[in-house]
């Protein structure tokens, strides 16, 4: 499968187009919808999620709530653009007023992409450098999502911590898996712990107060994973790469760690490889999961575990100094509408991420026309694994 999406952060709209998605595969708009709104959600957001509504409109690709096996298109409306028609007009001349954007924000991609393209207006990059576009992301890889929960996979995420505010998990490798989707939604932070998410939304309040803004860091899982999915033969199939690349993609992302992670690099190996049990009708099993289930860059059965660091939003209301493009003179850069501070809703948009590395991933190794064959093509992977171990 593939996505592709277009659209500006206050344009009409955005759009994406899967494609390469089996036929037969049940897409429940509600659940697409729910994603989006999960997404559009978490303490420190600003005044345009008060604006937008995020909904999924399908053109193309379903019928009946199925796939056809065609390209998907959907799109998610911007209730902002009523606000933005002049500015951000397709077609026609710019309007007399027209305030170009001169005084580019420190850690945005407002001055190198104007010196990119050759612009005076950095509108012309952060209209579309916006996470705004992670919008119609969620929605893409919601048909991912959809087609591992067939194949019994469960793709969720939480916020471990925000600024230096964090949860306390003595052994988290552990813990981690355990968690539940619902243990997570009933937080504003999206957090499994009480008191870090009370210590998280006060620390974003701190900094709303100072003008600053928050990065931090959550944790992906996903479980009911088989062994074996990805490969170790190229070091573009390797599942450790694509998830790593997949989570780089999106904007402010500064780290993954895979299990253990960096941690990983102090301890003795004795201390960090998991070792290989037999369990019965289980099988092959680790009694622990440092490797955060991934070896050799496949699946190795364990839940894959890992965790992401996302850096403090670029928009400052105490702004930083820049340059202005107009008179070279320095200046503060630009300051308006933004969030305090996103990482609940980069969590959400990297589950999709991890979601559709994982599908695509399913789809090599057991071949994609459509749902009945892939179901029936992991069925017997499972029941010939399941005689390597006894
Ligand atoms: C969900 C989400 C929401 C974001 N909201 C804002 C925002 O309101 N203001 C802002 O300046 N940056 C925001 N960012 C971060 C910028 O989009 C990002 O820093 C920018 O595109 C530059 O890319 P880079 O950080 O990868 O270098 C957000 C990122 C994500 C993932
Ligand atoms: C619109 C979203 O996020 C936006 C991401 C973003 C940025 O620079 O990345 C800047 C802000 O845009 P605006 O100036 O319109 O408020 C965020 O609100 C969204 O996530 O739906």
């Amino acid at each position: 499968m593939e996505y592709i999406t277009a659209g500006e952060s206050h344009g009409p709209e955005l759009t994406a187009i899967v494609t390469g998605v089996p036929a037969g595969l049940v897409i429940s708009e509600e659940q697409m919808n729910s994603d989006l709104a999960r997404r559009q959600g978490g303490y420190g957001r600003g005044g345009r999620q008060t604006i937008e509504r995020d909904t999924v409109r399908v053109t193309g690709g379903l019928r009946f709530g199925r796939t056809l096996g065609g390209p998907i298109g959907l799109s998610v409306r911007n209730r902002d653009w009523v606000n933005w028609s002049d500015r951000m007009a397709p077609f026609g001349q710019p309007p007399a007023d027209l305030k170009r954007e001169v005084t580019p924000r420190p850690g945005h991609a407002d001055l190198v992409g104007a010196l990119r393209t050759n612009t005076d207006d950095c509108r012309n990059i952060l209209e579309r450098a916006s996470a705004r576009e992670t919008a119609a992301r969620v929605a893409a890889t919601g048909i991912a999502r959809e087609l591992l929960a067939e194949l019994g996979v469960e793709v969720f995420s939480y916020v471990v911590s925000v600024g230096d505010a964090s949860m306390d998990e003595d052994d988290f490798l552990a813990k981690a898996p355990t968690y539940t989707p619902l243990d997570i939604e009933l937080s504003e932070m999206r957090c499994p712990s009480a008191r870090a998410t009370e210590s998280m939304k006060a620390a974003i309040d701190r900094a709303r107060a100072a003008g600053e803004s928050l990065g931090g860091t959550f944790r992906v899982v996903a479980r009911g994973l088989v062994p074996g999915i990805g490969s170790y033969a190229s070091a573009g199939e390797r599942l450790t790469a694509r998830i790593g690349a997949a989570l780089f993609g999106i904007p402010a992302i500064k780290g993954v760690e895979f299990g253990l992670g960096f941690e990983a690099a102090r301890r003795p190996g004795s201390e960090v490889h998991d070792p290989i049990v037999l369990e019965g009708a289980e099988g092959f099993q680790r009694s622990s999961n440092n490797a955060g289930g991934l070896e050799g860059g496949m699946t190795n059965g364990m839940p894959l575990v890992v965790t992401v660091a996302m850096k403090p939003i670029p928009t400052l209301m105490r702004p930083l100094d820049t340059v202005n493009l107009d008179t070279l003179e320095v200046e503060q850069a630009s300051k308006e509408r933004s969030d305090v501070c996103a990482v609940p809703a980069a969590a959400v948009v990297a589950e999709g991420e991890v979601a559709f590395a994982l599908a695509n991933a399913y789809l090599e190794a057991f071949g994609c026309t459509n749902m009945t064959d892939l179901k029936a093509s992991v069925k017997s992977y499972k029941q010939r694994l399941r005689t390597m171990s006894r």
